[in-house]
């Protein structure tokens, strides 16, 4: 069972896909007001967790959202509490990007009511906070690809929710959007929101505060990004292709020459 602290506790959560399983049991708890970055090879099954965190995949265990059972949280209850950033999300490509920021606000709003002024400001908010307010007018399809990310990031942080959920939020953001993503996240935890971010840039995983490491459907680690056993976990996973090391105070992880070469 969950405790008063938890935001997200995940109680042997099995997943199959296509047949397979790939999640074998997962036990995992992520604390409110923290940020956690998951983080493992290919096809560790990080997405798979995330999305059956979301509610998005069919599973057997459970997962308490903010200590309530989720299949016991009625869907727009839990759209409001938990906001979800997929990886390559398609659709809505006609939409301008204001209109697809707005869908943040649909867990708010009574059926078919227009927004209010609550969710207009809550949109604008979000525009600008990812820089996004200037195309606001443009179809999300005649946008680049980083362009078109801070427009969903946007709409994730429309929904004004108390977890994130976020695939790969930095695909495609060059390095000052993508440190200005961390400011955000950062903001956002000092709030007292629980952000949970599956991400490929070691770097950027190691400024959470919290690293799981998965392998192969199953967690490998979870721990203190500051925590040396944090770093030999993800050094290992990696099979010792990547190094941390501390530099200006912060970590990295830097590429390491195959053993074999
Ligand atoms: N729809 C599906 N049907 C069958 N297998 C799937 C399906 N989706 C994913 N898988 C498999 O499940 C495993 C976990 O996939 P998942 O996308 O969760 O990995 P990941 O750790 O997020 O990988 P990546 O870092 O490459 O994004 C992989 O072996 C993948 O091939």
């Amino acid at each position: 069972m969950p405790g008063p602290d938890s935001a997200i506790q995940v109680c042997h959560l099995k997943v199959s896909l296509g047949g397979s399983p790939v999640l074998h049991g997962i036990d995992l708890g992520f604390q409110s007001g923290r940020w956690t970055s998951v983080v493992g090879p290919n096809g560790a099954g990080k997405s798979t967790l995330l999305k059956a965190m979301a509610g998005l995949l069919p599973h057997s265990g459970d997962v308490f959202l903010l200590g309530r059972s989720l299949a016991s949280v009625p869907g727009r209850d839990r759209a409001q509490q938990m906001a979800w950033l997929g990886q390559n999300e398609g659709g809505a490509d006609e939409l301008t990007a204001y209109d697809v920021t707005m869908l943040g606000r649909l867990p708010h709003q009574a059926w078919l009511a227009a927004p209010s002024d609550a969710d207009r400001a809550a949109v604008e908010q979000a525009l600008r906070t990812t820089q996004a307010w200037d195309w606001r007018s443009r179809p999300l399809g005649h946008l680049s690809g980083g362009e078109r990310q801070r427009v969903l990031l946007a709409r994730a942080l429309a929904v004004q929710a108390d977890v994130l959920l976020m695939d790969e939020p930095l695909a495609n953001l060059d390095p000052p959007h993508q440190s200005d993503w961390l400011d955000m996240v950062r903001a956002l935890v000092s709030e007292g929101k629980t952000v949970v971010s599956v991400l490929h840039e070691l770097g950027m995983a190691l400024q959470a505060d919290e690293l799981v490491v998965v392998a192969d459907g199953r967690i490998a680690h979870q721990g203190a990004c500051v925590d040396p056993a944090t770093h030999r976990a993800l050094e290992a996973v990696f099979d010792h292709r990547v190094a941390v090391h501390a530099l200006q105070g912060q970590w990295v992880a830097l590429p390491q020459k195959s053993q074999t070469t």
